[in-house]
């Protein structure tokens, strides 16, 4: 087992190793002959040592076989880019991917999906047959469960499978669960030294909901619960403060200042339809772990297990986001105690010990209630916070063959959402709805949903109707009950 280290601190203790001999030739050979000035050699060595691996070389090393170099005899970062695209349940992950999958951008896409929940709904959606290659390999779903745990593993898996199918795409997309916790996601990249040597992290953008954020940052979590609305726009690189329409411009400044005083390092784009352009999303650049970490820090308001020693007389609850707003400065000592004590070997990615077993972390309506105890070693840069999602929080899903009656479902549905309300973060499905040629997808975020036809159904094709329910307390059996009830009986 490799030691313990930490994204930054492995990219640290490894820069010096690998780039000072470069570094040294560079400058012999920069004797006498046009080369990089000290200040540039400077510059060089300050980021080889805050690249990963791969990236530590190309600063200055000479070209190995397979590298790809420039034409001043560089080594060019031919690593291919992964782009996350995160935020909440129902920001808008799935509209912005369909929406990169049918532009001609240029791009080759492969994608990776990840679904809360039992049923592979998110596939359903997304638009392969427009985009991708007909074969339709490329994409690919990573059912169930959440990328910061045990299909973390997964994950790693999966792109080593889909980089011996390199030539069929140029960068990946991940579009992450609404409930993911992106530090663990971007540790992969770093961590792994096979994944980091080849791929880099492009960029994280998170899809933020303008009409249900605050609700979601505003949330009280029980102590050591992460508040993931406040992680994904913590980690984000680029922000798209998607469904302006649903609310009103002066509303859409405040949320803007917040999110600014969250992270002031992400760009934030206002969108409809996540409609922004292509390299705003694509070719971001690169992730700075360290940047990131500054902002995580300065944040300050993540379910960890932390003193705050009040260096001055007002009482203040430091919750939620307003921890981190600028707008009170004012100066407490956050000494954070991560209470986790767990170690995650960091290496393979495969050795992390926590109590997720597989087959909890994914079963069927799963409460989301396992400890996500991931390392935090000593030195840490990355906290891997609270890794615990909110035990209330749960996936319902449901999968029925034969037809459903359109009537009976609406009803249903519209009774469950009252019912509900706030509880209820979000609902989708694939439905077979009788005498109707073409399947019926119904998305529901809150008390918004809507329902439109979508292909028809193939020929032989089984038609089944699946639906995912994620949210609050939610009441399995009742909601199943309900949904088998719109079945047309025989
Ligand atoms: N009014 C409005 N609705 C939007 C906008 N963008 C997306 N939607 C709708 O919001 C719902 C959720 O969008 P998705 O793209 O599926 O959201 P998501 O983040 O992929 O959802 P999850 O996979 O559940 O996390 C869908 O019904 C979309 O059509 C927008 O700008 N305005």
């Amino acid at each position: 087992m490799r030691a313990a280290t930490t994204p930054s601190s492995a990219v640290r203790s490894l820069a010096p190793l690998r780039c000072a001999p470069a570094l040294a030739k560079l400058r012999n050979a920069g004797a006498g002959a046009p080369g990089p000035r000290p200040q540039q050699q400077r510059a060089a060595a300050a980021t080889a040592a805050r690249l990963p691996r791969r990236l530590q070389r190309c600063a200055a090393a000479p070209a190995e076989a397979g590298d790809i170099i420039d034409i001043e005899g560089k080594v060019i970062d031919d690593r291919v880019p992964v782009t996350v695209i995160t935020g909440f349940l129902g920001s808008g992950k799935t509209t912005l991917l369909n929406s990169l999958l049918q532009q001609n951008h240029g791009h080759r896409i492969a994608v990776i999906e990840n679904e809360f929940g039992e049923i592979d709904i998110d596939s359903d959606l997304v638009s392969v047959e427009a985009a991708l290659d007909p074969s339709k390999e490329q994409i690919l779903v990573l059912n169930n469960g959440c990328l910061c745990c045990t299909v973390r593993d997964d994950l790693v898996e999966m792109l080593h499978q889909l980089y011996d199918r390199r030539s069929q795409f140029d960068r990946i997309v991940i579009e992450t669960t609404g409930l993911a916790q992106p530090a663990p996601i971007i540790q992969t990249f770093f961590l792994d030294p096979k994944v980091a040597d080849r791929m880099r992290l492009d960029g994280v953008v998170t899809l933020v909901d303008a009409k249900h954020v605050e609700q979601h940052l505003d949330e009280e979590k029980p102590e050591g619960v992460v508040n993931e609305a406040v992680e994904q726009i913590a980690y984000a690189d680029r922000i798209v403060l998607n469904k302006t329409d649903l609310v009103e411009p002066a509303d859409l400044v405040r949320l803007e200042e917040r999110i600014r005083a969250m992270n002031s390092m992400a760009q934030v784009r206002r969108a409809q339809r996540a409609e922004v352009p292509v390299d705003y999303v694509l070719g971001v650049g690169g992730f700075d772990l360290e940047k990131v970490e500054e902002e995580v820090m300065a944040a300050g308001k993540h379910g960890h297990e932390h003193t705050h020693e009040h260096s001055h007389d007002h009482d203040h609850e430091c919750s939620g986001a307003d921890c981190g707003h600028e707008s009170h400065s004012h100066s407490h000592d956050h000494d954070h105690e991560h209470g986790h004590s767990h170690a995650h070997a960091s290496g393979s990615g495969s050795g992390e010990e926590h109590e997720c077993g597989g087959a909890d972390c994914t079963h069927e309506s799963h409460s989301h209630s396992h400890d996500h105890s991931h390392a935090e070693p000593a030195g840490s840069s990355l906290r891997s916070s609270a890794q615990r999602h909110d035990d209330a929080v749960s996936s319902v899903s449901i999968s029925i063959e034969g037809d459903m009656d359109l009537d009976k479902v609406n009803y249903w549905l519209g009774g469950l959402m009252e019912v509900k309300s706030n509880d209820l973060y979000r609902m989708k499905g694939v439905l077979a709805i009788k005498d109707f040629p073409a399947r019926f997808v119904f998305q529901g975020v809150h008390m918004l949903f809507e329902g439109m036809p979508d292909r028809e159904w193939k020929a032989g094709e089984k038609r089944v109707s699946k639906m995912v329910f994620i949210g609050k307390d939610l009441e399995e059996d009742l909601i199943r009950e309900g949904f088998e009830e719109c079945v047309v009986k025989a």
